[in-house]
């Protein structure tokens, strides 16, 4: 694992041998560097650094434990004492930010956002956590490159890896985007087993090493059935710290309502998608408001509604790889951003938003222990709670019916991987992503 680092309090920094070309021309002045032992998983030496003001040392090898005090190269390795700084001296606590499938084409858009400080607010430093795999390794060392290239004030560190154990170390907010893309002529069942191998591999590492407090955003489709995987294999963290992906289904659904009533979509609020994040899934229009009315009082084409209005937000996904040729990534990221500020930040009052969480003791009747899309209300403390005052008609609880039955399906088809017995699996219909044709 090559690893960028850039950390605030310590005065140590581990440069990686084969990363030269990342590092600025001129080191610092009183920068000292000393070639340490190989790294456990690259066979390559690194150099370790110590700032020392006024003083000149010998250069002194360094061994560590990887594990610990991973190594890093470039820019994000020269450590500088910031705590005096004017500029920093109001700055929060560093984050810790994993992500996965960093060097794929939603996290490319995301990266930079998360860095910007657009996320997490001007005065939070960040310390951005990218886990790859063999196959992205190259990949993600020109993602950090472009990190570096990016000059973001408050990204005090980059670390790069592919094994999660020690890429989600102390993470307080793991984004879980890489997984397997269903190819052509796939069963869902089949995607269902490879990606939630993967999610349940990445579950038993948040539970050994992030934080126990971790915020996991599962993005990787199926995401409902991933989450699910990956919360089930991390007993030691609370189960309502897990959330499915729906916030790019909310903004599609907002921005259909506002077209069609002819209204700008910031007009647009208490929108839900329930359910799945796939074809099942139920953009909610009877809550939903436009200027404050009820939507179905600014909308009188109910017919458009229940069909057109429905169909548009469940298949959007497909209708932009139609035109884009490849699956929505900067909406996408656009969505994990609202995702997160939507936790980190308070609800507007009266509004709400929608997130696919764990169901333990819900209001709607819906069946328990599945990841469903369902709306929540957030005081900004990274926690939720769910909205009471909602309403049901018959169209929308058969709606909701359907696709609770399948997320109910797709549980038995992962038995074996949450730890529920032997797999049976039985789709009800070869459901698809939004984004599948
Ligand atoms: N919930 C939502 O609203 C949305 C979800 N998505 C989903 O997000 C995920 C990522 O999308 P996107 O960034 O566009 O995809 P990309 O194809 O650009 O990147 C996906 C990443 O997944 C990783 N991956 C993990 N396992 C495999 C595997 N077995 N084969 C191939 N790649 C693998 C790869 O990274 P590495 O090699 O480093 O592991 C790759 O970089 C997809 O599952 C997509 O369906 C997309 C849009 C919306
Ligand atoms: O199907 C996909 O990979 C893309 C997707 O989830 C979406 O566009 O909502």
């Amino acid at each position: 694992m090559a690893m960028t680092k850039l950390n605030l309090n310590s005065t140590k920094t581990h440069l990686h041998s084969s990363q030269f070309s990342f590092l600025p021309r001129t080191l610092p002045k009183h920068l000292h560097c000393a070639f340490a032992s190989p790294h456990r998983t690259t066979q390559h030496a690194s150099i370790s650094c110590s700032v020392a003001p006024n003083q000149v040392q010998v250069p002194a090898v360094q061994t560590q434990d990887p594990k610990t005090k991973p190594e890093c190269y470039g820019v994000f390795c020269l450590t500088y004492d910031l705590k005096a700084e004017e500029e920093t001296r109001s700055w929060k606590k560093m984050i810790n930010v994993a992500v996965s499938g960093a060097a794929g084409m939603i996290s490319n858009h995301l990266l930079f956002k998360l860095a910007s400080g657009e996320v997490f607010g001007p005065d939070q430093p960040i310390a951005l956590k990218l886990l790859g795999s063999e196959r992205s390794i190259q990949a993600l060392e020109g993602v950090a490159m472009e990190l570096e290239d990016s000059l973001f004030p408050l990204l005090r560190e980059v670390s790069i890896g592919i094994d999660p154990y020690e890429v989600f170390q102390d993470a307080e907010w793991a984004l879980l985007i890489g997984a397997k893309p269903r190819g052509p002529g796939m069963e869902r069942a089949a995607l269902l087993d490879i990606n939630g191998q993967i999610f349940a591999e990445q579950g038993k590492a948040l539970n050994a090493v992030a934080s126990r407090n971790v915020k996991v955003i599962v993005v990787g489709n199926p995401c409902n059935t991933n989450a699910l995987i990956c919360l089930k294999n991390a007993p030691n963290i609370p189960a309502r710290n897990f959330h499915a992906l729906t916030r790019l289904d909310e903004n599609r659904a907002k921005c259909q309502l506002a077209l069609k009533a002819g209204v700008f979509y910031d007009k647009v609020s208490n929108v839900t998608i329930w359910g799945n994040h796939s074809t099942t899934q139920v953009p909610d229009f009877l809550n939903a408001r436009i200027d404050g009315l009820p939507a179905k009082d600014a909308i009188k084409d109910h017919k458009w509604l229940e069909e057109e209005f429905t169909e548009t937000v469940q298949k959007r996904g497909g209708a932009l790889i139609q035109k884009w040729g490849r699956s929505s990534a900067a909406s996408t990221a656009v969505s994990i951003v609202d995702a997160i500020r939507s936790l980190v930040t308070p609800t507007p009052e009266g509004d709400w938003f929608c997130t696919g969480v764990y169901t333990n003791g819900n209001p709607y009747g819906i069946a328990e222990d599945i990841v469903f899309s369902m709306p929540c209300r957030s005081k900004g403390d990274g926690d939720y709670e769910l909205v009471k005052d909602v309403i049901f008609d018959d169209y929308l609880r058969q709606r909701i019916a359907k696709t609770e039955a399948e997320l109910l399906a797709e549980k038995k088809c992962v038995a074996h991987l949450t730890g529920e017995g032997i797999a049976v699996c039985d789709l009800p219909v070869d459901t698809m992503l939004p984004g599948e044709m």
